[in-house]
Formats: structure tokens, C-alpha cells, sequence
């Protein structure tokens, strides 16, 4: 099957009321995690690539990888997509390297940690919309900065996200700014700020509702209904893999994530897209602490990477599951790129504002 854009995936995902898990990947064994629990569970895969994994792969290898992906399992439609673009280049990059889906991050400037203002964010997340939407490749915006409810901190990550103390306006994003940025730019996707922020320290306790503001969720999408919402920083940090990591040498800390069961309340109310990368990461490396701890004389890479593959399928099984993303895959039809483009000249895509 070829690419397909997120739009369409997300576009089923709403009408039959479930999520779609978008795993971060980097590498080989990710990528084959995610498509060994999609295909055992029939589910739509959207696999996003941040900047860092592309420095990390290189443009060729990481493309081949999601090409790959979709070439082995041709039962499953996979969209490809550029997570946190953080300039109108990033993605117009992206779009030219096969991706069918872009983000752009206007709410930080180009250099992906200076929060930015109203103007900037609607001109650049606009002028990516035109272009994208032309090739009929889709667009996430990004209204808010991702960051804690509990201490006011911005939720900076390996050199992506706003650093230090946010004003509280910034980290909950606004009903009627959501509403106003969708009609000025016209994205498909938005992701909001509620509280989450990226890796895995997100909560100093379980999150109630002070801190994790799934409430907000039904509030923006009562304002805009077809625009998909889209939570980032959504790992669980699941405290069994945790365990396993501090046991085998790790030094994690106390730290909780978003509960599975409030990501799944969010789905009730519009959240479409649940970015996932932090519970991958842990199941890896707890998977590879554990071999090599039990396992002291083995070398081989091929085998401590099969259990931190099977860990990672684990998890990535767990979600497609809970967010009834299951069963789907079979019952969707790739719609081409081209055909994309024509919906969105002719204005069927357009969002509708209340
Ligand atoms: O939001 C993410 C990528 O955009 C990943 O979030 P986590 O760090 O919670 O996995
Ligand atoms: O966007 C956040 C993801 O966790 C990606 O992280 P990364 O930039 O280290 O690949």
C-alpha cells in the first residue's frame, strides 16, 4: 500500500470513534516493533520522525525505514510523518523526502525553545498548510507550550521545547484561540497543551485533573470538530518497566506519566493522534539492562535487541488496543496523495469553527 496521509487516518479514526498511537522512531528495531504489534492487531500505523532522529539516521536511512515499513506490511496503511517541524524549511524538506503528513511547531521560534507570539505562529503554520495541502500531504499545528501544570515549567527535551518558567496562560491552550488559529490556517490537526510535557518526567504523582486538564480537551472540541486534537507527551512511564530499569542498574526516580484510561477519556472527546516515544524508549532499555544483567558473557547485539524489540511490541500492542485503533486497518482504503490535493482545492477539508 502506498503512504497514506494522516488526514484520511485520522479523518476513520474520528468517524469510528477510537485513537491512533503515533510512535517516535529512529531506528530498525522500532520500526519493526510497531508493525509486528500493527499487524498482529490490524491497526493503521502513523510512524513520525523528529529532527533528532534524522540527525541521528540520516534522511536516506530514515526514509528507507518507514518505505520499508510499508513494503513488508502492505495489509497496513502507514502514514509517515514529520513530527515537530520547527520551520517552514524543516517541512518543505520533509514533503520533498516522501513524508505524507508534516508538523509545523510555530508555537517556538525556529530555534525550537523561544516561545513565539500570535502573528508568527498563524504566518509560518499557514504557509505550510498552502504548500503541504497542495501535494495533499496534511499539517499539524501546535497552539500552547507543552510543560508542567504542577511546577510552571516548559517541558524542554534533548534541545526541543520552551526552557524555564511559562506563564500558566501559555500552558493551557485557549477554547477560543484554538478556534481562531484553525480558521486563520486551516490545519487538520492541532496539538494542544493540557498539562503533558515530553519524557519521563512529567508528574511528580499520579495526575488528577489540576495538572493533567483532560477537561480542556472537550471545551476545544466543542469548538472545533473536525480538526483533529492531538496530545504530545502522552508515554504512560510505565511503572513496571520502571522498575526493571532501576533494578538492572538504572536511576529513573520516582515519575508518572499520563494514565492510559485518561488518554482513552480524551479519545471520547476528539484527541485523534497520541504522540508516543518516552514507553518505547523505557521498554527498550529496561529489555536491554535486563538481558545483559542476567546474561553477562553474551555479545551479540541480535540478542539483547530481540527483547528490547519484543518489549517495545509489548507496548505499542497495549495502546493499539486500549485506544481501539484494533480491527481498523483492514477496513481502509488508501487514498492517494493526489486525490488529497483535489479534496483540499476544492474545499471538502475544510475545517468548520463554532
Ligand atoms: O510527544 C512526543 C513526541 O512528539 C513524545 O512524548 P513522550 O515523551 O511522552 O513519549
Ligand atoms: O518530540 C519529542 C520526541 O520525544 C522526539 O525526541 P527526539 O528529538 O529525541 O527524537
Amino acid at each position: 500500500m502506498p503512504l497514506v496521509s494522516m488526514r484520511q487516518l485520522l479523518d476513520h479514526a474520528a468517524e469510528h470513534g477510537y485513537g491512533v498511537p503515533a510512535f517516535n522512531v529512529n531506528n530498525m528495531e522500532q520500526v519493526k516493533a510497531i508493525m509486528e504489534a500493527a499487524a498482529e492487531t490490524d491497526s493503521p500505523v502513523i510512524l513520525q520522525a523528529s529532527a533528532g532522529a534524522r540527525k541521528y539516521a540520516g534522511e536516506p536511512f530514515l526514509r528507507h525505514l518507514i518505505l520499508a515499513a510499508a513494503e513488508a506490511y502492505p495489509q497496513i496503511p502507514v502514514c509517515m510523518h514529520q513530527d515537530h517541524g520547527t520551520s517552514p524549511a524543516v517541512n518543505i524538506r520533509a514533503i520533498q523526502s516522501a513524508f505524507s503528513s508534516v508538523m509545523m511547531d510555530g508555537s517556538l521560534l525556529e530555534d525550537g525553545k523561544t516561545p513565539s507570539d500570535w502573528d508568527y505562529n498563524v504566518a509560518v503554520t499557514r504557509k505550510v498548510v498552502d504548500l503541504a495541502h497542495a501535494c495533499g500531504v496534511s499539517v499539524e499545528g501546535e497552539l500552547g507550550c507543552l510543560g508542567s501544570l504542577e511546577t510552571g515549567m516548559a517541558g524542554e527535551e534533548d534541545g526541543i521545547g520552551a526552557e524555564g518558567k511559562l506563564d500558566h496562560s501559555k500552558l493551557l491552550t485557549d477554547p477560543d484561540e484554538a478556534a481562531e488559529f484553525v480558521k486563520l490556517t486551516k490545519v487538520d490537526a492541532l496539538a494542544i497543551a493540557i498539562g503533558t510535557s515530553h519524557g519521563a518526567y512529567k508528574f511528580t504523582r499520579p495526575p488528577t485533573g489540576d495538572v493533567l486538564a483532560i477537561s480542556r480537551i472537550k471545551e476545544i472540541h466543542a469548538r472545533i470538530p473536525n480538526t483533529h486534537l492531538v496530545m504530545h507527551g502522552s508515554s504512560s512511564v510505565p511503572q513496571d518497566w520502571l522498575k526493571i530499569i532501576n533494578e538492572n542498574g538504572g536511576d529513573l526516580g520516582e515519575t508518572y506519566g499520563v494514565p492510559v484510561a485518561e488518554i482513552v477519556e480524551g479519545i471520547k472527546h476528539g484527541v485523534r493522534k497520541v504522540n508516543i516515544d518516552t514507553d518505547l524508549r523505557m521498554a527498550a532499555t529496561g529489555s536491554i539492562r535486563k538481558y545483559m544483567a542476567e546474561n553477562p558473557k553474551k555479545f551479540d547485539p541480535r540478542d539483547y535487541l530481540k527483547p528490547a524489540m519484543a518489549g517495545m511490541k509489548g507496548i505499542c500492542k497495549a495502546r493499539y488496543e486500549a485506544f481501539g485503533t484494533a480491527g481498523n486497518a483492514s477496513k481502509i482504503k488508501p487514498i492517494s496523495l493526489e486525490d488529497m490535493a483535489n479534496r483540499y482545492a476544492k474545499g471538502d477539508l475544510d475545517p468548520k469553527v463554532n
